[in-house]
């Protein structure tokens, strides 16, 4: 009996796990009169080596289902799932080791340990995991960053955009399974802030990295495969592999 052969053009329909999935995801602060909706049901999945963008006016919730996403906040309501793995379920110690194993993050407080140089703030989080840093894989990334010259400097030594380069590096050198990234572009030039844009382009791509930003710039947003727009806390609109012209119009519509 001859087995069926899918045709090579044909796309084969993916049974793949997401990467990060949530479902009826709120966050609410305050309450009473002073409560305020900042996630206010969300259902999203990203899947693997899947690059999105997370774009919405100021105070539409962007951060904050990033937070929940990562586990670095509790939901009020709802549930995520990194690899399928519910994250309310699990104990700190589990959650904590999770976090650290399988994300990674590059968040706008760069949070360099000031007595340590670029090269050990790189390798710190695969020490912490007692893991021997991959020299090759530490000064590839940091010649794509444009910091490979800078890697005995100490952070105080570094101006804001290499900090942030270096931060970014951090994330990066343990090949997550995940990386979260808010606004990684904002202190960086036009020039640098591509490289950036390019190396999580190419971890998503080539890694099967799965990354997951939040930007107010359209020209970042461009360079993944899907934004997603919040509006009040809701997902209001999505766009696949979006020219920079068509998510400018977006957010011209949304009111940002
Ligand atoms: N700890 C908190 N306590 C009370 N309200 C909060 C808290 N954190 C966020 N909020 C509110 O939740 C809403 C969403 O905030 P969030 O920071 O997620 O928005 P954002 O889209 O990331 O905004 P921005 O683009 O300005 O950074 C806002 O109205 C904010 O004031």
């Amino acid at each position: 009996m001859s087995m069926p052969v899918a045709h090579p053009h044909q796309p084969v329909p993916s049974q793949a796990m997401p990467a990060i999935e949530c479902r009826g995801l709120v966050k609410t602060y305050g309450e009473g009169s002073a409560m305020v909706h900042a996630v206010g049901g969300v259902n999203a999945a990203f899947g693997v080596g899947e690059f999105t963008a997370i774009m919405g006016p100021s105070g539409s919730g962007k951060s904050t289902l990033m937070h929940l996403l990562a586990g670095l906040d509790v939901p009020t309501q709802g549930e995520v799932r990194i690899e399928g793995t519910v994250i309310g379920g699990l104990r700190d110690r589990d959650l904590t080791r999770l976090r650290r194993d399988r994300l990674g993050f590059v968040f706008q407080s760069f949070n360099l340990v000031p007595t340590l140089s670029a090269r050990e703030n790189i390798e710190l989080p695969m020490r912490l995991a007692g893991r021997q840093p991959d020299a090759g894989e530490l000064e590839l990334l940091a010649s794509r960053l444009g910091i490979a010259e800078r890697l005995e400097h100490y952070p105080h030594e570094l101006s804001g955009g290499q900090q942030q380069r270096v931060a970014v590096a951090r994330a990066m050198i343990t090949r997550p399974a995940v990386v979260f990234a808010d606004e990684p572009t904002g202190a960086l030039d036009l020039k640098t802030g591509r490289a950036l844009l390019e190396s999580l382009r190419m971890a998503a791509h080539d890694r099967r990295q799965t990354v997951i930003m939040v930007t107010h710039d359209p020209a970042a947003a461009a360079y993944a495969d899907r934004v997603l727009i919040l509006v009040d806390g809701r997902l209001a609109h999505e766009l696949r592999g979006p020219s920079y012209e068509q998510i400018v119009a977006m957010m011209a519509q949304v009111g940002s």
